[in-house]
């Protein structure tokens, strides 16, 4: 099965974009410093330019979506914590209590909080965006943990939220998640997706100890003996994750609206697997913000090929890391606005 929605995103390997790449890099290289040597941020104002389509990139708003949803394996015990802290969460979202709210306060972004599919009745509580697909997923150990109806609504009201970013003037998307138990369904993505054994795609989530572990690896082995080979599509719909399809909808659509994506740790990494497979042009609007501590993001980042910006041993999720990362996209474009050009500061070039 596949997904009714078409994703149009424009590839980054048109002779519009060498045109674009060219003039880019000649801007970064005539800066006033030696060939290459603000690293990483040079990378990051051209993947900017290539994102917006212009040699002048802006940032000046980004926004972080937390899509927060339950998962019926929970209830095999594979997370340390109960499902209810789910939505006792999205009300410290909602509060701005939360790590991410005070981390994306501390770097002038904005939050928004969605019930992708959360096992509570919030009812009309303000601040809350509703767009629940269900009340929670089906439990993947012993069926599919979504139907295609559903997964197909999660990645349309995600792509939904992207476009509604963009009207809002954001530059740039950070997709972040609240779920107990989503790291085993983002094991289970990549376990599926890119054929990472079990052993190596499950972690200790929020903390199980060993004998949790134990326990953990045994029920994804079982969930997972449930299908063979799998797409993008049916992944997501087995191994679930409504907020996991919502973010990877929100990624898909943020690169349709040309805005580039910061990505979080080990489950948004997991949604964009899912998306890059659906959609592999999302991937040149991807930026990986930081390594996580959970074991398995390693072996996801090298399935995408991705290089982290940060390595603060976070192992959170909520988007925390992808905040972080959001002053780093300031400074490359603010370097490219801002720095003077050799010629125009008078500073003489590299000899010979
Ligand atoms: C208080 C609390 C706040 C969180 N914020 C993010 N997570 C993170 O932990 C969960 C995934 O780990 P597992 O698969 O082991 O349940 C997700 O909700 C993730 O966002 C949290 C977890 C807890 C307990
Ligand atoms: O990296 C993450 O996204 C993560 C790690 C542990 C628990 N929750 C999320």
């Amino acid at each position: 099965m596949d997904t009714t929605l078409r994703f149009d995103i424009l590839p980054q390997d048109t002779p519009a974009h060498d045109a674009l790449r060219q003039t880019l890099q000649a801007r970064i290289d005539g800066k006033t410093k030696p060939l290459g040597a603000l690293g990483r941020l040079e990378d990051l104002a051209l993947q900017l330019g290539l994102i917006q389509g212009r040699p002048d990139p802006v940032a000046r708003q980004a926004r972080v979506i937390v899509c927060a949803g339950d998962h019926g394996i929970a209830h095999e015990g594979v997370s340390a914590y109960p499902q209810e802290v789910t939505w006792q969460m999205v009300m410290n979202f909602l509060a701005g209590g939360a790590a991410v709210n005070v981390l994306a306060r501390s770097v002038g972004m904005e939050v928004q909080v969605v019930d992708a599919g959360v096992a509570h009745d919030f009812g009309r509580i303000a601040g809350l965006v509703h767009a629940k697909v269900a009340p929670g997923t089906a439990n993947s150990a012993v069926q599919p943990a979504m139907t295609a109806a559903q997964c197909d609504a999660a990645l349309a009201r995600g792509r939904a939220l992207a476009h509604q970013a963009a009207e809002a003037g954001c530059q740039v998307l950070a997709l972040g998640e609240m779920g107990i138990a989503n790291t085993s369904a983002a094991s289970l993505l990549l376990h599926k997706l890119a054929g990472v054994p079990l052993e190596v795609a499950t972690g200790r989530g929020t903390g199980v100890d060993d004998a949790g572990l134990a326990r953990k690896r045994a029920v994804l082995t079982r969930a997972a003996a449930r299908t063979g080979t799998l797409g993008a599509f049916d992944a997501l719909c087995e191994y679930g994750g409504l907020e996991i399809a919502m973010m990877a909808g929100a990624m898909l659509g943020a690169a349709e609206r040309r805005l580039l994506v910061l990505v979080d740790g080990f489950i948004a990494s997991s949604a964009l697997l899912a998306a890059y497979r659906l959609a592999p042009a999302v991937r040149d609007y991807a930026v990986f913000a930081h390594q996580s501590a959970e074991a398995g993001h390693a072996a996801l980042l090298q399935a995408l090929q991705a290089r982290p910006l940060l390595a603060l041993d976070l192992r959170l999720g909520e988007g925390t890391g992808a905040v972080l990362a959001w002053p780093l996209v300031q400074a490359a474009a603010a370097f490219l606005d801002g720095m003077a050009s050799f010629a125009a500061a008078g500073v003489s070039g590299q000899s010979a």
